[in-house]
């Protein structure tokens, strides 16, 4: 499998899967994200990281099309975020809650999700047993899905999410409610996806998944980018001694932000201005 953008499109193929340029979104008084500009090359894995309400979900939103910018500009597989036919056949998406329904069976759901990306039906049937055995689904996957744990919805959004082999995967949280065995085939299945030329834009507060597979890191506070960098690097910012972590890194940027935040007379959190 490899992933391809539009061949139709113009853009080269060497395009950065992800370019963002002064993406910004206001919600009312609120400014949830602002001026947002990174890129993400083609076949890696960003992990998106930053502080509850810094304005990942929200990023992620405008970058998938279901929220329009106030400004500025995006493109997501060679194609503008404005453009949603253009888009949404090239990215999946895990929000934080999936969007399965509780009357179909696990099976129905993916069928149904194959389905309305037109997927041929040998190669989705195929696909579909494949990614069930993987996360250990197939003897729940004809019970409905109103039966199923947490885990087990969270198992089916993230393979509907990736069914269709896209050439960006948005993942927000992926390991939430997983116990460690599961957890585990997920960072595999994230890491061969990479490995297979997806592109993997990850969100989550789990910092160790981010060190296990990121190739680059971004830190967002009060919606900014307040660091950005590949992982090891950033590590080497904190000034926490011989074990440098993420977790320090993070916690350092994040509080060097508010800092200069409190400092300019800004609210770290941008809800409370
Ligand atoms: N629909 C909305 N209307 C008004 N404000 C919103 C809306 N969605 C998000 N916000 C605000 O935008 C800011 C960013 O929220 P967002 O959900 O993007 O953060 P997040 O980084 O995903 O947080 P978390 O880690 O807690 O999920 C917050 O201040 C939030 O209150």
């Amino acid at each position: 499998m490899a992933p391809e953008f539009d061949t139709a499109s113009p853009t080269p193929k060497t395009a950065p899967a992800i370019a963002t340029d002064g993406l910004t979104k206001h919600y009312g008084e609120t400014s949830a994200v602002s001026d947002l500009t990174f890129e993400v090359p083609r076949g890696t894995v960003y992990g998106f990281l930053g502080p509850n309400g810094a304005g990942k979900t929200t990023t992620m939103r405008m970058l998938t099309t279901l929220t329009k910018p106030t400004s500025g500009s995006a493109r997501v597989a060679g194609h503008p975020i404005t453009d949603r036919e253009a888009v949404t056949p090239h990215i999946g998406y895990l929000p934080e809650e999936p969007p399965i329904y509780d009357e179909l069976t696990g099976r129905e759901q993916l069928e149904y999700a194959a389905g309305l990306r037109d997927l041929p039906e040998a190669e989705s049937t195929e696909r579909i047993e494949s990614l069930l055995a993987r996360f250990d689904l197939t003897t729940d996957a004809d019970k409905r899905i109103s039966d199923y744990s947490k885990g087990m919805r969270q198992k089916v959004g993230v393979i509907q999410a990736v069914l269709h082999e896209p050439a960006v995967a948005f993942l927000d949280e992926p390991t939430s409610g997983l116990d460690p065995r599961a957890a585990r085939t997920m960072r595999e299945t994230i890491a061969e996806l990479a490995d297979q030329q997806m592109t993997i834009f990850l969100s989550t507060h789990i910092l160790s998944v981010v060190d296990d597979l990121a190739d680059r890191v971004g830190v967002l506070h009060g919606g900014e980018l307040v660091a950005e960098d590949d992982p090891e690097t950033l590590k080497s910012r904190a000034e926490t001694g011989e074990t440098r972590s993420l977790e320090d890194a993070f916690l350092e940027v994040t509080k060097e932000s508010s800092d200069e935040r409190r400092e300019a007379g800004v609210s770290a959190d941008p809800s409370f201005e």
